[in-house]
């Protein structure tokens, strides 16, 4: 029998980086090893991005880069995907999860950065400051008070009361707001805030109300033209979301009509990919209304730390195995145990499969040490771990078994 083979070699894994991840990312992967890092400023699209990830064992992405089905079936070596920001849409993780290739994203680092725009931007909202500052840069000295608030005392309406919704939350009462929120699950109210269960009473009683759902198909319109109908009093609308959260063209008409009383748009349907294209939107040039080009989390401490977090999950993904914090295939981590080798095995979710690999390897004499088993509906994941200096092809007869997806060996 031939010798059992190692792992891949780190210097000849190709990782792609799109869409100008921070430079902890990349500086991480040099540490551990990692050397054939291939960097591109914006997102890629179409056969541009096929042909990069042609070879690649693992692509780090931002919200921009589109991973659907097709790209990832044609990326026939890819391991792993890193989200480097919070939201997963931009990647098909059904897909990937078919695919075998493990999905990470950072959950939490830039929540604060998103937080502390969410509070500027309801000041310059209810002090009107893009009206004021637009008149100041043409030459207008308008010191009117007509309109413009504190927001100490105000009502701040959050939907979707996770880790962004909370933490403004948080940051709001210490501001004066008083806060309510809605939510599809059923949230810890944190400080004095208080649940609303029904979003129509949420918008009508609030001043402001605020945007912190994920992109997926529930949200998708979630602000559609009845929902903005709800707006009746001049409420200001903050978006920092996903872009088609929101009815766009609904919520022109709606700031027009004065119904909405300003905009605080961070997200929008269409963006650039990078920044030679252009960016338009139905909501440029309206009174009240301030657009940012998506740039929620992008403060340098929030990147950094996004950086640090999806790199360093990615690492001991393709170097261990543990898969905890995917978003695709299920979550498992196994210790490392000594003098063993680790076999990775990710197949359909069929029945026989574990008993199909558990036959291969005591047929071909080699101790089982070490055996963890995570499903999910359409995959389940096999890390084993086999004694050392047993001598077999275990990656071809591993391969060989029905329904394999991906096999690795990893030490
Ligand atoms: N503008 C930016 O730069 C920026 C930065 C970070 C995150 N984001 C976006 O913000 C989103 C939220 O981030 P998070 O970390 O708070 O996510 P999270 O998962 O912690 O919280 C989302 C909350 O929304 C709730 N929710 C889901 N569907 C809902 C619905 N239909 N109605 C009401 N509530 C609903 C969930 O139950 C959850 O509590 C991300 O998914 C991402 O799309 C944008
Ligand atoms: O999901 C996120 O974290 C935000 O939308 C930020 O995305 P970005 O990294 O593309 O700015």
């Amino acid at each position: 029998m031939s010798p059992l083979k190692t792992s891949f070699p780190k210097g000849k894994m190709k990782i792609v980086i799109l869409e100008s991840i921070s430079q902890s990312a990349v500086e991480s992967f040099k540490k551990a090893g990692y050397t054939q890092i291939e960097q591109y400023p914006g997102a890629l699209s179409g056969e541009e991005l096929d042909e990069v990830l042609k070879d690649a064992k693992v692509v780090c992405v931002r919200s921009k880069t589109q991973l659907t089905e097709e790209v990832i079936q044609k990326a026939k070596k890819l391991v792993a995907i890193g989200c480097f920001c919070i939201g997963t849409n931009q990647v098909d993780l059904d897909a990937a999860n078919k695919a075998g290739v493990c999905v990470f994203n950072a959950p939490f680092s830039n929540t604060r950065s998103v937080a502390e725009l969410v509070i500027a931007s309801a000041i310059m909202l209810i002090r009107r400051i893009p009206d004021k500052d637009k008149a100041a840069h043409a030459g207008e000295w308008d010191k009117d008070s007509t309109n413009a608030h504190e927001i100490r005392g105000k009502k701040l309406g959050v939907v979707g009361y996770g880790h962004i919704g909370s933490q403004v939350s948080i940051l709001a009462e210490a501001m004066g707001l008083k806060v309510f929120y809605y939510d599809v699950e059923n949230k810890l109210p944190l400080g004095n805030a208080e649940e609303v269960t029904d979003l129509k009473t949420l918008i009508e009683d609030c001043d402001l109300i605020t945007l912190h759902v994920p992109g997926t198909n529930g949200t998708k319109n979630l602000f559609d033209k009845q929902v903005l109908s709800w707006f009746n009093k001049g409420q200001m609308l903050i978006n920092m979301s996903r872009g088609n959260v929101v009815d766009i063209e609904a919520l022109k008409t709606a700031l027009e009509d004065g119904r909405i009383g300003g905009a605080a748009v961070d997200v929008f349907p269409e963006e650039p990919k990078n920044k030679a294209e252009k960016f338009s939107s139905p909501l440029q040039n309206i009174s009240n209304v301030i657009l940012t080009p998506h740039i929620g989390g992008s403060t340098e401490e929030a990147q950094w730390n996004i950086g640090l977090d999806v790199s360093a999950k990615l690492i001991k993904y393709i170097e261990s195995g543990s898969s905890i914090g995917s978003h695709s295939i299920p979550e498992l981590s196994l210790p490392k145990m000594e003098d063993t080798h680790r076999i990775l095995h990710i197949h359909k979710n069929v029945s026989g499969v574990l008993s199909e690999i558990n036959s291969k390897i005591s047929k071909l004499d080699v101790n089982i040490l070490g055996q963890y088993l995570s499903t999910n509906i359409d995959v389940g994941y096999v890390v084993l771990d086999i004694a050392k200096n047993d001598s077999l092809d275990t990656l071809k007869e591993l391969r060989q078994i029905e329904h394999t997806i991906k096999v690795r060996i990893l030490y």
